[in-house]
């Protein structure tokens, strides 16, 4: 397996544009975009990179510390598409390069170790080990790759293959050789029991590390799957401990990246006391699903929708998700979040500013996190009069009894913590002045989903008002973004209905994934953990992203939480409160999640 075919394989960028290329920050007005996917990094030393200006393959320069330290003749975009195409990319970077850093580059001298981080955990067994068969499956990691789970519990290597086996699944398009690969991959995982915050103990998994490393360039990623309260530990021995001394080293930080601006800050300060910045990966998952990664596409890449996307033919933008089961052996957890800060914060905020953020200058990580940072500071903090939350009581349907969220034994009886929400948001710029971004968001609901709505003003002077009847919202356009399940991007349309007469009729232009592409949709941990050996960042969050998130609900939560609201009570299983729809109705809008038609 050579590992960046693999990767380039993995990534199918073969596109009619190099701006479908990876992307990478920037600096000295040169950027990683789109050398990056036939130069990447890790082939690379540490201090070495290839990059272009920003539009051009031509003036493609070798970085060497941060200076230009060659430049490289020019690069045809056009036959090295074709060679991608062709699957014949030539894996050595520009001689050049080779000079002016010295060295000789080698694939097999370097690799990549995963520690998973609280290996024991749920998250470790659901998403990650599975995510990390994946990318194995589909030949996405390098050749050269070990993976050690790392948690208090004792087990041996044996016994944490045996835990990971349970989770691990083929693609359903895919299932040629699976347990062959299966056990192959079981293979490469080893697993070192210690504390989080025992120095000595990550020394001794440094060793292991070191031997299975073999002598080749060590690169490192931590992923943390363990609670916030225990980040900083976890990250300061592996940083003092474990990082690596000849290759790259990072970390994923999952969420929540604290609980309010003050908490936030201060977590990012201490981890900024053993990781630069640029090696620190805030995952947000939603980032990864294929329909929020396909926003950009959709927008910057159809003449049709950018016109429209304003104040000017946009009436309000809905933000909706939904599950259907409450929140089952992690009370203890979201008793101490809420719905607002477990998803309303992070998740719905960050599709939110991929919606609404001005055209980037490129697709390179910096770029696009500079304009959500940009939309998301435009944003006026969520004030108390526009949300609403509510909290789910026991329910009985069919015999069959749902319980209450403070069944939970590790909530407190007289929790107030919401685990519904709906809040209006506000951009104050020129482009969305004044429309109404509706979020919603809640558990043990009736259905799991999580979507997007484009709510269209009413066309002016219709025509054929008389058609649709007094109802005009019946009648405006919608364009739904499913992001799951069944992920799909439908436009409502009017239509009229074949025959003599002249009725009319709403449907869908339905472009439904399943239906239009065979291939299994992957799950969003395998692009990010992907895109993390890659070092690509645009899919992470900024740290001056996240002090603006927090800083949008803060006051409101603190408020919340002072005033000792009382959540609205709604059954397990219900569409949620009422007090939802009449938010909503004071922006002149109904949710869309809730027409006859969907
Ligand atoms: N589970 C999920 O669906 C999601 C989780 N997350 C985030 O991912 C991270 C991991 O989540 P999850 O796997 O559910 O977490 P778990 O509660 O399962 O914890 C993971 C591991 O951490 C160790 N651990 C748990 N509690 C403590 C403690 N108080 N002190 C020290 N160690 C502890 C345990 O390992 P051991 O005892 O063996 O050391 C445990 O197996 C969290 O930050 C969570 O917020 C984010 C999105 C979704
Ligand atoms: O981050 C979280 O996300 C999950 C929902 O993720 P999904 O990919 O299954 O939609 C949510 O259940 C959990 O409470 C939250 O912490």
């Amino acid at each position: 397996m050579s590992t960046l075919s693999s990767s380039t394989h993995c990534r199918s960028y073969c596109s009619s544009s190099s701006s479908a290329f990876p992307t990478s920050s920037s600096n000295h007005g040169y950027s990683r975009i789109s050398v990056s996917s036939i130069f990447p990094k890790r082939f690379l030393p540490r201090n070495v990179s290839v990059q272009s200006n920003r539009k051009s393959w031509s003036n493609v320069v070798c970085m060497q510390d941060g200076v230009v330290a060659a430049t490289v003749a020019p690069i045809e975009k056009e036959s090295r598409l074709k060679k991608m195409k062709n699957g014949l990319l030539s894996v050595a970077p520009p001689e050049e390069c080779k000079d002016a850093a010295g060295f000789d580059n080698n694939n097999d001298k370097s690799t990549v170790s995963i520690t998973v981080v609280g290996a024991s955990g749920d998250l470790a067994k659901k998403k990650i080990f599975p995510a990390l068969f994946a990318l194995y499956y589909e030949d996405c990691l390098p050749e050269h790759f070990t993976i050690f789970g790392y948690a208090r519990s004792k087990m041996t290597d044996a016994e944490l293959r045996n835990m990971v086996s349970r989770t691990l699944t083929c693609r359903i398009d895919k299932r040629e050789n699976c347990g062959e690969k299966m056990d192959q991959f079981l293979q490469r995982c080893f697993y070192h029991s210690g504390q989080y915050d025992s120095q000595d103990d990550f020394a001794e998994l440094d060793k292991k590390l070191k031997e299975h490393e073999g002598g080749r360039v060590s690169n490192r990623l931590f992923y943390l799957s363990i609670p916030p309260n225990i980040f900083v530990d976890a990250v300061r021995c592996a940083s003092l401990s474990a990082s690596s001394a000849d290759g790259w080293t990072r970390v994923i930080v999952e969420k929540p990246f604290g609980r309010d601006s003050e908490s936030s800050a201060a977590l990012t300060k201490s981890l900024k006391q053993y990781l630069e910045e640029d090696q620190i990966f805030r995952i947000d998952h939603y980032l990864g699903k294929e329909l929020v990664e396909n926003l950009s596409v959709l927008r910057f890449s159809n003449l049709i929708f950018e016109p429209l996307w304003s104040r000017q033919y946009i009436r309000s933008v809905q933000l909706i998700f939904s599950e259907d089961f409450g929140t089952e052996g992690r009370g203890g957890y979201f008793d101490n979040y809420g719905i607002i800060r477990d998803i309303m914060q992070n998740h719905l905020l960050q599709i939110l500013a991929l919606f609404a953020m001005e055209t980037p200058v490129s697709l390179d990580a910096e770029d696009i996190r500079n304009e959500k940072v940009k939309v998301l500071r435009s944003m006026r903090p969520l004030q108390l009069e526009d949300v609403v939350i509510g909290q789910y009581k026991s329910h009985t349907k069919g015999g069959v009894s749902y319980p209450a969220y403070t069944d939970d034994k590790t909530v407190p009886q007289d929790s107030l913590t919401p685990t519904f929400a709906a809040a209006a948001l506000f951009i104050d710029n020129a482009r969305w002045d004044g429309v109404p971004f509706l979020m919603k968001a809640g558990k043990a609901l009736h259905n799991k989903s999580a979507e997007i709505r484009v709510q269209f003003r009413h066309v002016p002077g219709n025509l054929y008002n008389r058609s649709f009847g007094a109802d005009l919202d019946q009648a405006t356009n919608e364009l739904v973004i499913r992001v799951q399940p069944d992920e799909a991007i439908y436009l409502k349309i009017n239509n009229k209905v074949p025959g003599l007469g002249m009725r009319l009729d709403r449907s869908n232009l339905n472009l439904l994934y399943a239906a239009r592409y065979s291939k299994e949709i992957p799950d969003a941990y395998e692009r990010l953990l992907l895109d993390a050996i890659e070092g690509e960042r645009r899919l992470f969050i900024r740290s001056d992203e996240l002090d603006a998130a927090w800083s949008l609900f803060t006051p409101v939560l603190k408020e919340l939480e002072e005033k000792k609201i009382i959540p609205e009570y709604y059954p397990y299983g219900s569409r949620g409160p009422v007090g939802a729809h009449y938010l909503a109705a004071r922006y002149k809008v109904r949710w869309g999640d809730l027409g006859i038609k969907q």
